[in-house]
């Protein structure tokens, strides 16, 4: 099973000084599968990308990267490509300029023109870099990834910037990519794109992990939820809530109710609404039950580290 690992790290750990921003961190992914990295603003996401990248090493723990251990020296291990903090490009240069000289610093002219068709940016080719919106910028830092034939590729919030189109692009090439068995690490903090894109998650919160796993498990790991439930008769509907077992009415000041309800007494309020022939126009959560996840993991560990 570890064979199919491109990255296992193993109490991973790394100060800044007084700041601990990764304390033991644990992260396996697969070999074929892109993996999301999520947490709060300053949960030690970018440190530990920078460590896969080669950037920074870490002060403790044990880090294998497509199958090679790593040392203490700096360097981008082989087969791995990608960025933290934008992409580093040649202001001056165009898109295709840039590419070339990349693939020409690595002996190898070929995967230009294929580059810059897989990112959408032919029609923008002989456009300096220096002019690019920050989406198109992102579009051509993946572009230059995508020249080494990763089998590991490592993004910082690669969908910032990009406009829809633009999005439903990049995702497109992330998921052939990791089809044709490349291993993909990207954080966000945008759970529409980890729930369009990945299959694993880990949850970082002040430099630890507080879930890895499937991406169904994170979303399942949370109990109640609250349900915005618009009825053909709020006053009953009101009523029958406040009287079936495990549902808390959260919120009734408008025509539609807040409910708080674990998914089995969700499931007998509407059938007693039905029962009581309150019709059910509207059910829906308030927030996805990913990000309310994701809010209980991060919300407990902050309220354990005051
Ligand atoms: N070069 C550095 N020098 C000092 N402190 C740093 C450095 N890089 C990161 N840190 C600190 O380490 C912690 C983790 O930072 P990191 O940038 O990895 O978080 P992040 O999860 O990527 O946050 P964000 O979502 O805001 O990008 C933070 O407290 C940050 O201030």
């Amino acid at each position: 099973m570890d064979t199919l690992l491109a990255v296992r790290a193993r109490g991973i750990t790394k100060r800044f000084g007084d700041v601990v921003a990764l304390d033991g961190v644990d992260l396996a992914v697969t070999q074929g599968r892109i993996h999301g990295l999520v947490g709060p603003n300053g949960a030690g996401k970018t440190t530990l990308l920078g460590l896969l990248l080669g950037l920074a090493v870490a002060d403790g723990g044990s880090l294998e990267i497509l199958r090679t251990p790593i040392g203490r020296a700096l360097a981008a291990p082989d087969g791995v490509a990608g960025f933290v903090d934008g992409p580093g490009l040649y202001p001056s240069l165009t898109a295709r300029q840039n590419l070339a000289a990349l693939a020409a610093l690595r002996g190898r002219a070929a995967g230009v023109e294929e580059a810059l068709d897989q990112v959408g940016l032919t029609d923008v080719a002989d456009d300096r870099a220096g002019g690019f919106s920050l989406g198109m910028r992102q579009r051509l830092g993946l572009a230059a990834a995508l020249l080494t034939r990763p089998r590991l590729l490592v993004l910082d919030e690669p969908s910032n910037g990009l406009d829809p189109a633009g999005k439903r692009h990049v995702h497109g090439v992330l998921r052939q990519l990791a089809a044709d068995g490349t291993a993909v690490v990207l954080s966000s903090h945008r759970m529409d794109d980890l729930e369009a894109l990945c299959s694993e998650v880990t949850v970082l919160a002040t430099g630890r992990v507080v879930f890895s796993g499937p991406l169904d498990e994170l979303a399942a790991e949370n109990g109640a939820l609250d349900y915005r439930l618009l009825t053909s008769d709020p006053a009953a509907a009101r009523r029958v809530a406040a009287g079936t077992a495990g549902v808390r009415v959260a919120d009734d000041s408008g025509e539609r109710l807040v409910v708080r309800a674990p998914v089995p007494a969700l499931d007998a309020l509407m059938v007693r609404l039905v029962q009581a022939g309150v019709a059910v126009r509207e059910l829906a959560p308030v927030v996805s039950p990913l990000e309310a996840a994701f809010l209980a993991l991060t919300d407990q560990q902050h309220a354990e580290a005051r």
